[in-house]
């Protein structure tokens, strides 16, 4: 569905430096695929999203999206997908329903079928209440929902969604990402979308894919990627520092793990916490140290951010 080669944008301004937002980009996502893409403020999502969807031209490299070339088929590729950006694109002109049949009389459709979309689309995305209200009186959520609707209009393959979460309260969060996911449902629609909220991703997306500075960095399932670069965590806490001193040794010497020790609490870095966690008690009964509390914890996606970057994902004034 979407197949980029050494994708690039270089912003190039008068006084400033060029910036390189994204730098030779490889990507390949298949059909019915929900990916999520991640990375800190400046990494070059939106961009690359922009080039996805055509909106911006790539400084060099190639990308074909639901089966035509952004460059060469621009228009091909808009009448296959869908863009659901970070600004509201409903004006205040229309009520909410002529709003969709608007949007689907642009897109060519019959007024009828127009008219047939549009309620589709309000039962789908729960919308149906406000039918008759104007954009500029809904919430942030069923604004969110509207955008969405909006975005698929057409019947896209493929929807692009940036940051649709994002300045949302908990609950309409959780209602946008319902609706995602029943989207995904009814139409099998490939979905890619940004994202701030990391544990989002690691609950309801497939797929992430990690990029810091332009780059990919990280690719692959959460799991996967929390097993392969962060790893699980055992944390011992013991009486004394000189027993933590002594269970630190036990521990690197057994399974041969990192470990890292602060006072009396020692942090063990393993690939299966729950299975080691067994032999290493056991281990340290038989060496005559007590351990006051024994904890398993599994890493998130920041541990796999930090053990790539060296730094949060999290944190806000990440560099470009
Ligand atoms: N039109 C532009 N002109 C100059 N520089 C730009 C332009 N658009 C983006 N950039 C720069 O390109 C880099 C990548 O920006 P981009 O918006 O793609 O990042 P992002 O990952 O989407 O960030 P955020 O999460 O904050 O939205 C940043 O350094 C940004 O300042």
């Amino acid at each position: 569905m979407i197949h980029a080669r050494g994708l690039t944008r270089v912003f190039t301004m008068k006084k400033n430096d060029p910036v390189e937002a994204v730098r030779g980009l490889d990507l390949d996502v298949a059909a019915g695929q929900l990916v999520a893409f991640l990375g800190p403020n400046g990494a070059g999502k939106s961009t690359t999203l922009r080039m996805l969807t055509t909106l911006l031209p790539p400084t060099s490299g190639t990308a074909v999206v639901a089966g035509h070339d952004v460059r060469r088929e621009p228009a091909k590729v808009r009448g296959r997908i869908g863009y659901v950006g970070q600004r509201s694109s409903a004006g205040d002109n229309f009520l909410v329903r002529d709003e969709l049949v608007t949007q689907g009389r642009c897109y060519g459709l019959p007024p009828r079928e127009a008219g047939r979309r549009a309620d589709e689309l309000l039962d789908l995305l729960e919308l149906r209440p406000m039918a008759r209200r104007k954009p500029g009186t809904l919430s942030g959520g069923q604004r969110r929902r509207l955008d969405i609707a909006l975005g698929l209009v057409h019947r896209p393959v493929l929807l692009f969604l940036d940051e649709p979460s994002t300045g949302l309260d908990p609950r309409s969060r959780a209602e946008i990402w319902s609706h995602i996911l029943r989207l995904r449902e009814a139409y099998g629609t490939t979905l890619f979308l940004t994202t701030h909220y990391l544990e989002e991703a690691d609950s309801m997306a497939e797929r992430v894919v990690i990029v810091n500075g332009g780059r990919v960095i990280a690719d692959g399932t959460a799991d996967r990627l929390k097993t392969d670069l962060a790893g699980d965590h055992i944390t011992i806490t013991t009486r004394t520092e000189p027993e933590a001193a002594a269970c630190a040794a036990l521990a690197g010497g057994a399974a041969g793990a990192e470990v890292t020790t602060q006072g009396t609490t020692v942090r063990v870095r393993v690939a299966d916490a729950p299975a080691a966690l067994p032999d290493l008690l056991r281990a340290l009964e038989e060496a005559g140290i007590k351990a006051t509390s024994a904890e398993t914890t599994r890493p998130t996606l920041d541990d796999v951010f930090l053990t790539l970057t060296g730094r949060s994902l999290t944190d806000d004034d990440v560099p470009s």
